[in-house]
C-alpha cells in the first residue's frame, strides 16, 4: 500500500517512521510520503488560508493551493482521498479492513476552520473521497487523526503485525471489547491472576474471556452490543 499525506506540518508524521510501522515501512510493506502544502504555494508569504465567506472566527484553507498539490500529488494512479473532519463519518475497525485492501490512500490534512469545501467536491467528483471523524471531539488540524487511521489500516496489512492473530482477535472484531490481560508474577500486590487462566482448560478459558468481553461491553459500550446481529449472542451470553 502506498499512503501520501499533504500537510501544512510534516513533522507531525514523524511518528509513522517509528517502531513497528517504521519496520514496516522500512521493509516496503508501506510506502508512505509525506508532502508539504506549502511547496505549491507561489507568494513569498507561502499563504495556504483566508478569511471565511459569510464571516466568522478563524480562518479557512484557499483551495487552489490545495487543488495545485493534490493534482501533482494524486497524479494518474488510482487513489482514495480521505478528509479528516470533526463533521466526518466515524473512523472505525470496519472502515480500516475496508481501507487495507485499497492500493493507495492520500489524506488531506486540513487547518485552521478547515478546508474550503469545493476540493472536497471537485476530488469526488472523479475519485473516492471520504470525508471522515476519529471521534466526537475537537482537534486542531487533521495531522493526528491521519496518525491514528494510518497506524489502525496499517495493522492489518499482511507482515506488519508480528503475529498476525493478534489482528484477527482485535477489540471488534467480534464487536465486543477485549476483556482483561494478564502476566506474571502470579499475584502482584497481593492481586491474583484469575485461577481459570492457568488451569489449562482451554474451553473454560474460552468461555471466561468472552464473559468478561460481553460483561465489559455492556458496561462500557452497550451501544456495540445492541449493534450485534440477532445471531452473534447465545441465550448465556445475553445474561450480561
Ligand atoms: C473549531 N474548528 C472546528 C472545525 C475544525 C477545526 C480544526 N481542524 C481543522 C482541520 C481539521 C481536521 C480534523 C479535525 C478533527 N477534530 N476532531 C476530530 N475527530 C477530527 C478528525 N478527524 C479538526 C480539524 C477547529
Amino acid at each position: 500500500m502506498r499512503i501520501d499525506v499533504v500537510t501544512i506540518f510534516p513533522g507531525y508524521l514523524a511518528p509513522l517512521r517509528e517502531a513497528l510501522l517504521g519496520r514496516a515501512i522500512a521493509a516496503g510493506l508501506i510506502d508512505v510520503r509525506v508532502h508539504n502544502l506549502r511547496d505549491w504555494t507561489r507568494d513569498v508569504h507561502q499563504a495556504v488560508d483566508d478569511a471565511p465567506y459569510g464571516g466568522g472566527p478563524g480562518m479557512v484553507m484557499r483551495p487552489q493551493v490545495w487543488g495545485e498539490a493534490l493534482d501533482d500529488v494524486l497524479g494518474d494512479e488510482p487513489a482514495r482521498l480521505i478528509v479528516p473532519t470533526p463533521a466526518g463519518v466515524p473512523f472505525t475497525q470496519a472502515t480500516a479492513r475496508r481501507w487495507k485492501d485499497e492500493p493507495r490512500l492520500v489524506f488531506a490534512c486540513g487547518r485552521y476552520e478547515g478546508i474550503d469545501q469545493r476540493v472536497v467536491d471537485e476530488y469526488a467528483s472523479r475519485m473516492p473521497v471520504e470525508e471522515v471523524s476519529i471521534g466526537d471531539y475537537v482537534l486542531v488540524g487533521g495531522e493526528v487523526a491521519v496518525l491514528v487511521m494510518v497506524e489502525a489500516v496499517a495493522r492489518l496489512l499482511p507482515g506488519v503485525l508480528g503475529n498476525p492473530q493478534s489482528a484477527e482477535q482485535d477489540s471488534f472484531s467480534d464487536g465486543l471489547l477485549e476483556g482483561p490481560a494478564y502476566t506474571r508474577p502470579v499475584v502482584w500486590r497481593g492481586r491474583e491472576v484469575p485461577a481459570v487462566l492457568r488451569s489449562g482448560d482451554h474451553g473454560a478459558i474460552a468461555r471466561w474471556r468472552r464473559d468478561r468481553a460481553l460483561e465489559r461491553t455492556a458496561k462500557r459500550r452497550p451501544d456495540l452490543l445492541a449493534a450485534l446481529p440477532e445471531d452473534a449472542l447465545d441465550q448465556r451470553d445475553r445474561e450480561f
